[in-house]
């Protein structure tokens, strides 16, 4: 890694104070570059930036957090407003809001539908639609989102959490087109299963079959999951596949009867190994 790529340059992080969006931040502080963290528990933040400040290389860098739900769009403007009028209109927005609840269909209430899109959809529109006026103005910026394998394809249990990953893609996908004149870039990360708390709190619900089948897939750690989404941004790659995503991503891609047909099978076997 290039030891001084983000010097001089500005990223906020949304989702920057835990697991995959930490290592993130700490890559990047690392790389020389200034952090603005949004998350919404501040004893966590406070840590997090006290770590960050250790992290420094150059004298001009500064680490920056604030308290914000990131689905409250009226919360988070003028937060953002002062935050460019102290400094600037930053490089980079990388979007890391998001949680699972996986459970089975049965369980599910439509509210759990409505809340987990909410969280992982507008919790990341809503910072791009704060930004964004600034990037077009400046011709410039660029935009990484995260989704999930569960944003390529689909798997039980991950009903109100799959919808929401798609929409990621989605919304990417048109952006990235409508903003090439405007010289704004856009990433979309695709994480497997990562070990972080998020994904601790995921597994207290998470059924039985879907652990067995998510055993298929390397659990990777934040840290390594941040290294290939830097290297990616890097690169200004627009699909990030960090560890055995690329692979499963390409099968999906090429051979979509084949992984489903897999996948089904997995799913019946351990239907029976439960007893079901
Ligand atoms: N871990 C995994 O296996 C995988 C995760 N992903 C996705 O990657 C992203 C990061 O996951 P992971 O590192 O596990 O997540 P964590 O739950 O470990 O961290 C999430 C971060 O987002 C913040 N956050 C959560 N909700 C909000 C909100 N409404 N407003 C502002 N900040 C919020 C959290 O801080 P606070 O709670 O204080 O607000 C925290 O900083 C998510 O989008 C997730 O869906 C995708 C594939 C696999
Ligand atoms: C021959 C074809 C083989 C295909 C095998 C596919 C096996 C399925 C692996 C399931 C991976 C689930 C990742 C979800 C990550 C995620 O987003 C959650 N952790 C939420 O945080």
């Amino acid at each position: 890694m290039e030891k001084l790529y983000f010097k001089d340059k500005i990223a906020i992080i949304c989702g920057g104070s835990k697991g995959m969006g930490e290592e993130t931040s700490k890559l990047i502080v690392k790389m020389g570059g200034s952090v603005l963290i949004i998350a919404r528990d501040m004893e966590v933040l406070k840590t997090v930036a006290e770590e960050l400040n250790q992290l420094k290389v150059i004298e001009s860098q500064f680490v920056e957090f604030f308290s914000c739900d990131t689905t409250d769009m009226v919360k988070l403007k003028p937060l953002i407003k002062d935050f460019i009028n102290n400094h600037r209109v930053p490089d980079y927005l990388l979007n890391l809001v998001g949680y699972a609840y996986p459970q089975y269909i049965e369980k599910l209430t439509l509210d759990d539908f409505k809340r987990n899109m909410d969280v992982n959809y507008y919790g990341q529109l809503v910072p791009i639609l704060t930004l964004l006026p600034y990037f077009m103005k400046e011709k410039r910026g660029f935009i990484a989102n995260t989704s999930s394998m569960m944003g390529y394809f689909g798997m039980m249990s991950y009903a109100t959490y799959c919808p929401s990953k798609f929409a990621i893609v989605g919304l990417t996908e048109a952006l990235r087109h409508e903003l090439k004149p405007f010289n704004i870039g856009f990433s979309i990360l695709y994480p497997p299963d990562t070990d972080t708390p998020g994904m601790a709190k995921e597994n207290e619900t998470k059924p039985e079959e879907c652990k067995i089948l998510s055993e298929t897939v390397k659990l990777l750690s934040a840290e390594e999951v941040a290294k290939v989404f830097i290297k990616g941004i890097r690169k200004k790659k627009y699909n990030i596949l960090p560890g055995e995503a690329k692979m499963v991503w390409l099968l999906y891609r090429y051979l979509p009867r084949l992984v489903r047909w897999f996948m089904d099978g997995d799913y019946k076997k351990a239907r029976k190994r439960l007893g079901k």
